[in-house]
């Protein structure tokens, strides 16, 4: 079947996106409550952007973000919002867990990204699972093996779809989402996580 002709959820996915790794659903929420939450998310949120330090130089973080949630081991987290606890409650019996805070990404263009990584930090312990949805601009999430870089899968994130990033990913896998001069539109992406 030719690409414009396969109308399945998996279209544009690498073939084989391990199970054991990650879980992709589209359509979580529908189209028209999307396109609402990403209006209201891009907004409503005070995003910030941070700088990052690579060989003792700052840079600008290329996208903005901003926490919510009940933990208060991350400064200047913001308490739940109604939208955020509602998209809580539906991804934490799909993930199996619960999940204290939530950190939310706005890709303005195809000119942010987040570069290659894995959320493994020792307050969400080494083997977190992660909750991600995605509204907005569809962009590609891709995961590579960290000793074997060769070894490597992408899934394009659509909007109002969701992502489950299962315990075993974060520890040999590493992510993010590449620049694409493709992407024009807004892209707002929410990890919903469990911060011990
Ligand atoms: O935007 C995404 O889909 C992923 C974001 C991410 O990897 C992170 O915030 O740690
Ligand atoms: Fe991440």
């Amino acid at each position: 079947m030719t690409e414009q002709l396969c109308f399945f959820p998996e279209a544009g996915q690498s073939k084989g996106l391990p199970k054991k790794l990650l879980a992709y659903t589209p359509g979580l929420l529908d189209t028209a409550t999307s396109d609402r939450l990403l209006q209201q998310f891009i907004r409503e949120t005070p995003w910030k952007q941070t700088t990052q330090k690579l060989w003792d130089k700052e840079y600008l973080t290329p996208r903005l973000t901003c926490w919510y949630g009940e933990t208060e081991r991350i400064a200047g987290t913001l308490p739940w919002t109604p939208e955020l606890q509602m998209i809580r409650e539906l991804v934490e019996p799909l993930a199996g867990v619960r999940f204290n805070s939530v950190l939310l990404n706005y890709y303005r263009d195809g000119n942010d990204s987040v570069a290659w990584h894995s959320d493994k930090e020792s307050i969400m312990g080494s083997q977190p699972t992660i909750a991600s949805v995605s509204f907005g601009q569809v962009r590609s999430f891709d995961i590579r093996k960290k000793t074997d870089h060769s070894e490597h899968y992408s899934v394009r994130l659509e909007h109002g779809s969701f992502l489950l990033m299962k315990s075993g990913l974060q520890e040999h896998w590493e992510h993010r989402i590449a620049k694409s001069i493709k992407a024009t539109k807004p892209r707002i992406n929410l990890t919903f996580r469990l911060v011990l």
